[in-house]
């Protein structure tokens, strides 16, 4: 029998928790990344690492039909990984003056 709604659900929340803790922890990464890049006088944007991230995961991707939504949803984890890096450098230029 097809599962219900309810039961969708309950997986969809703890398929939610784990991408939460999993969304922390690359931020957590992403700051290291800008703690570094601040210190090397590096560029928050680096296409050529983006365009690594995007083919690499998508070419494992199970269900190659997911290629165009994994695209945009990988795009947009590093867009606000961009957000995190420039505020922590923002925050780094405030202190200085
Ligand atoms: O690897 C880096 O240099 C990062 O800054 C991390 C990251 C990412 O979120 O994966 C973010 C921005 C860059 O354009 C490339 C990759």
């Amino acid at each position: 029998m097809a599962k219900s709604i309810e039961e969708i659900r309950v997986r969809i929340d703890e398929v939610d928790t784990e991408m939460r803790a999993l969304f922390e922890e690359r931020l957590d990464l992403v700051y290291q990344v800008a703690e570094y890049k601040f210190t090397n006088h590096g560029e928050i944007f680096d296409p050529k690492r983006e365009a690594e991230v995007v083919k690499k995961n998508t070419e494992k991707l199970e269900n190659a039909d997911y290629k165009k939504y994994y695209t945009e949803f990988i795009h947009a984890v590093m867009d606000q990984s961009k957000r995190v890096q420039q505020a922590y450098i923002d925050e780094q230029d405030t202190k200085k003056v």
